[in-house]
C-alpha cells in the first residue's frame, strides 16, 4: 500500500470521488496533531484492559472501585445538555451509507446515530465515503438515486439530529500510519468528522456530537476528555461545545459509570445501554468463571436479573448526574408478512415499554419501520410538554449491588441454539469480510455486537464442557462436525450460486479459529479486519 506523506502521518490513497476534500491540509493537520499527542496513550489503555482481565481470569470478580469512592459519593452534575439533545426519545441507527443516511434522517425519530462501528465493516472506501456522506448531510446538501430502482432520495425539511459513532479504541486503521504504525481508527473518525462538520453545525445552533463505544475503564473516558479539550482549545470553542454519549456496553464499565460521567463531565450528555456488546462482554470478562456461562442467546433477554440491574443502575446513575439514560436496540426488524410483522411490532413494543417504565429517556431502533411503535411507547411515558424522564429517579433507596450485576443467567443450552449460533456467526462473518457490517439474518438485525455473542457463546460452551439439552457435551470436535452440517444448511437456504460465489470457506476458517482457540479472541473484527483489508488489496491489484 503506498501512503502519501505528511510529516509523520501517511495516508493511503483512496479511489473514492472527493476523497481529496476529506484529506484537505487542515483535516490532515488536525489528525496528525491528535495522533502525535494521544495515539501512543491508546497502547497503555489497552494494556490496562489486559491487566484487569488477568485479575478476573485469576478469580477476582468485577466490582465498584475503592480508589474512586469519593466520585461516587460526592454531589456533582454534568455541565449540561444542549437544546437539540434534550429530547432523544427515539434514535435510529445505521451505517454511514448515503441512502441509509437520508432515510434515517427523514425517519420518525429525534436522532440518527451514524455508525462507523458495530454496523460498519470499515473498509477504507466505506470509511472515506462515510465521511463525505456525513459532511454532505450536515451541509443539507445530500441526495441519492438508486441505480436499481431509479428512486431519488433527498432530505426532508426538519431532519433528525445527527450523532456520529466512532470506532472503539481497539481497532486500528491500517490506511493511516503515524511514524509507520497504524493509528487508532477512532481518531480518524473523530478528527475527520469534527473538522468537516463543526462550522456547519455551529452555524445551525447545533454542535459536533459523538457516540463513544466499548469503553471499559474511566481512564479511557479521561483520554477522550483530553482529546475533546485539545480540539475545543485549538478551534477557540467554548469548553463543552463537543458533546458525547458513551455506550456502557462492557461489564467492567458498568462498575465505573459515575467515574466515566465525571471524567467527561464538560462534554458528556448521556449514557446508553448497548445491550448486545454488554452481553458479549459478560461472556468475555467472565470467560474463566464456569458458574456464569450463558444459555441460548434467545433466552438472554432484558428482563433477566443481571440485565435488568444494568439498565436500572444506568438510569439511576445518569439521572443523579443530570445525564440522559438511553435504552438500547431490540434486534427485530420488520417482516414483509403482515402476521409476522405484527409479532415483531408486539415484541418491540414490549421491549421498549420495559425500558420506558424503568425510566430510560429514549431508545434505539434499527429500522424506520419500527420508529412509530417506539415513539408511541415513549410518548406515553414521557408525557405532554416533557422532553425526557430526567426527573425520574426510581430505586433511589435500593442500592443495585455487584452481585445483582453479575448474577448467573438461568436458561437452557440447546442443540438448536448451538446450531443457530453457528449459522448466524458463519453468515455474519462472511458478510463482514465482504465489507457488509450489518445484515438481516433469520428476521434479526445482526451486527458486530450480536455476532460476537453467537461466536463467544460457542467458545464458552466448549471451554466449560457444557451439556446440551440432548445430553451431548460441547467439544471442539462436536462444533467442527456441526459446522460442516450447518454449512450445508446455509448453502440450501441461500442457493448454490450465492454460496459458491461467497466467502463461506474463509468465514468457516475464521469461525473455527475463534471458537476453538484456547484463549478467547478479543474481538472477531480484529482478525476480520485483516481479511477485509487483504481482500481490498486483492481487489485493487486485480
Ligand atoms: C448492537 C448495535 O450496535 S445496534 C446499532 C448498529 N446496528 C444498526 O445500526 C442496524 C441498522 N439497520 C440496518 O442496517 C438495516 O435495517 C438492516 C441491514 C438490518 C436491514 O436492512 P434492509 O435489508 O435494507 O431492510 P429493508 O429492505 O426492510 O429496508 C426497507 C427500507 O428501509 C431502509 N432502512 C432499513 N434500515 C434502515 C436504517 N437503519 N436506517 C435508515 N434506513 C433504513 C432501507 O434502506 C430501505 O430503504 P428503501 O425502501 O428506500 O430502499
Ligand atoms: O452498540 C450497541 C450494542 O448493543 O452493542
Ligand atoms: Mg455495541
Amino acid at each position: 500500500m503506498t501512503h502519501s506523506n505528511n510529516n509523520r502521518l501517511s495516508i493511503a490513497p483512496s479511489s473514492v470521488d472527493g476523497a481529496e476534500q476529506i484529506f484537505s491540509p487542515g483535516a490532515v493537520a488536525l489528525l496528525e496533531e491528535l495522533c502525535r499527542e494521544y495515539a501512543h496513550e491508546v497502547d497503555d489503555l489497552l494494556s490496562h484492559r489486559q491487566q484487569r482481565q488477568h485479575q478476573i481470569d485469576n478469580g477476582l470478580l468485577p466490582n465498584f472501585l475503592k480508589e474512586t469512592a469519593a466520585i461516587r459519593e460526592q454531589d456533582w452534575t454534568i455541565r449540561g445538555i444542549p437544546a437539540d439533545l434534550q429530547d432523544r426519545r427515539v434514535e435510529i441507527t445505521g451505517p454511514v451509507e448515503r441512502k441509509m443516511i437520508i432515510n434515517a434522517l427523514n425517519a420518525n425519530v429525534k436522532v440518527f446515530m451514524a455508525d462507523f462501528e458495530d454496523s460498519l465493516a470499515p473498509s477504507w472506501e466505506k470509511v472515506v465515503q462515510g465521511q463525505i456522506n456525513l459532511r454532505d448531510a450536515n451541509k443539507r446538501d445530500i441526495d441519492f438515486v438508486a441505480s436499481d430502482t431509479g428512486k431519488a432520495y433527498r432530505l426532508k425539511d426538519d431532519p433528525a439530529v445527527l450523532i456520529a459513532r466512532v470506532r472503539g479504541i481497539h481497532l486500528p486503521e491500517v490506511h493511516v500510519l503515524f511514524d509507520g504504525k497504524p493509528v487508532p481508527g477512532c481518531l480518524v473518525d473523530f478528527a475527520l468528522y469534527f473538522y468537516h462538520n463543526y462550522l456547519a453545525l455551529l452555524e445551525r445552533g447545533s454542535a459536533p456530537y459523538f457516540y463513544i463505544p466499548k469503553l471499559q475503564h474511566y481512564q479511557e473516558a479521561q483520554w477522550w476528555a483530553k482529546v475533546f479539550a485539545h480540539v475545543e482549545q485549538k478551534y477557540c470553542l467554548q469548553v463543552g461545545t463537543i458533546k458525547c454519549t458513551c455506550l456502557i456496553e462492557t461489564l467492567p464499565a458498568v462498575f465505573e459509570m459515575d467515574e466515566i460521567l465525571h471524567a467527561l463531565k464538560d462534554n458528556i450528555v448521556a449514557l446508553n445501554c448497548g445491550r448486545w456488546d454488554y452481553i458479549f462482554s459478560y461472556i468475555k470478562t467472565l470467560r474463566q468463571h464456569g458458574d456464569r456461562v450463558l444459555p441460548d442467546r434467545q433466552q438472554v433477554t432484558m428482563d433477566k436479573p443481571f440485565l435488568s440491574a444494568y439498565s436500572r443502575l444506568l438510569i439511576k446513575t445518569c439521572h443523579k448526574r443530570g445525564a440522559l439514560a438511553m435504552g438500547g436496540m431490540a434486534a427485530f426488524i420488520p417482516s414483509k408478512d403482515p402476521a409476522e410483522n405484527q409479532q415483531v411490532l408486539d415484541k418491540v413494543y414490549g421491549d421498549k415499554r420495559l425500558e420506558a417504565r424503568n425510566g430510560h429517556d429514549g431508545t434505539w431502533v434499527a429500522h424506520p419501520g419500527l420508529a412509530d411503535v417506539a415513539m408511541d411507547v415513549f410518548d406515553n411515558f414521557i408525557g405532554e410538554g416533557q422532553s425526557n424522564q430526567l426527573h425520574i429517579s426510581r430505586d433511589v433507596d435500593a442500592p443495585i449491588t455487584a452481585s445483582e450485576l453479575l448474577e448467573p443467567c438461568q436458561g437452557t443450552r440447546t442443540e438448536q441454539g448451538m446450531r443457530l449460533n453457528i449459522r448466524v456467526s458463519l453468515q455474519y462473518i462472511e458478510a463482514w469480510i465482504n465489507g457488509n457490517g450489518c445484515v438481516p439474518i433469520y428476521g434479526l438485525m445482526e451486527d458486530a455486537a450480536t455476532a460476537e455473542i453467537s461466536r463467544s457463546t460457542i467458545w464458552q460452551w466448549i471451554k466449560h464442557g457444557q451439556s446440551l439439552d440432548n445430553g451431548q457435551v460441547v467439544t471442539a470436535d462436536l462444533f467442527i462436525a456441526m459446522l460442516s452440517e450447518e454449512m450445508d444448511v446455509v448453502r440450501k437456504e441461500l442457493g448454490d450460486e450465492r454460496f459458491v460465489n461467497g466467502k463461506f470457506d474463509e468465514a468457516a476458517k475464521l469461525l473455527t479459529h475463534i471458537t476453538t482457540a484456547t484463549e478467547l479472541v478479543d474481538f472477531l473484527t480484529l482478525p476480520g479486519y485483516q481479511l477485509l483489508t487483504e481482500q481490498q488489496q486483492t481487489t485493487q491489484a486485480a
